[in-house]
């Protein structure tokens, strides 16, 4: 089976799930997917108080052995157990999520540019663009709201370590990007441009 594989990488909060969401929504198939954020490292050994302060946006953070395995399995049309991560514990749940294969495979996640073994899987890297007051004012919304997370918590993880590692390798990993894309999933000329292409290479 032909495969194309499908990067979406940006900063947190800048729209990418919004964006994979777009193209899962259009793509006739549908694509399968593969979360980044899924593959945080198990971390059974610390404590929750210690798992709240690990530097969560930083490459060391993610199983990227796995991850790799997983998206290789999935190119060479084999199905994967994908772990399921719970942000409401900072650790890897106990459940998986059967990820079947298909011919266009979605890979979102916020460092998988700045990863050269994940980045050179990618046939199409899509970079979603958004300022970084707009995302932060997302994040805190969503942390508070769905992660159940308190407000200091937030400020204190997003200037400890979420901006600081923003800044090392999200922001220039955008270079290796094909497209970088402002608006996310909301801009309709991109969304059209990169379905065009994926229906042009496996349609
Ligand atoms: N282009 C956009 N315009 C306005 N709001 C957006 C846009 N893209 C995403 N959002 C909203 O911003 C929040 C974060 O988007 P999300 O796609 O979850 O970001 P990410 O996956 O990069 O963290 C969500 O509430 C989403 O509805
Ligand atoms: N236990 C964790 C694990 C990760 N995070 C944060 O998630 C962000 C990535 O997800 P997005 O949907 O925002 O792209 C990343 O910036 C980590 O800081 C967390 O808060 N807790």
């Amino acid at each position: 089976m032909e495969t194309l594989i499908v990067g979406v990488a940006g900063g947190t909060g800048s729209g990418k799930t919004t964006l994979t969401q777009e193209l899962l929504d259009k793509c006739a198939g549908p694509p399968s997917v593969l979360f980044h954020d899924n593959y945080y490292r198990r971390r059974d050994e610390l404590t929750y108080e210690e798992r709240e302060k690990v530097n969560y946006d930083d490459l060391d953070a993610f199983d990227n052995d796995l991850f790799v395995e997983h998206l290789r399995a999935l190119r060479s049309s084999r199905p994967v157990e994908s772990p399921v991560y719970d942000f409401s514990i900072h650790n890897r749940s106990d459940r998986t999520t059967l990820v079947e294969p298909s011919p266009v495979i979605i890979v979102e996640g916020i460092l998988i540019f700045a990863e050269p073994r994940i980045c050179e899987l990618l046939d199409i890297k899509l970079f979603v663009d958004t300022d970084a007051d707009v995302r932060l004012l997302r994040r805190i919304k969503r942390d508070v709201v769905e992660r159940g997370r308190t407000l200091q918590s937030v400020e204190d993880q997003y200037l400890g370590t979420v901006k600081p590692m923003h800044e090392l390798y999200v922001e220039p990993s955008k270079r290796n990007a094909d497209i970088i894309i402002p608006d996310g999933g909301h801009n309709i000329v991109a969304m059209d441009m990169v379905l065009n292409r994926i229906q042009r290479d496996v349609g």
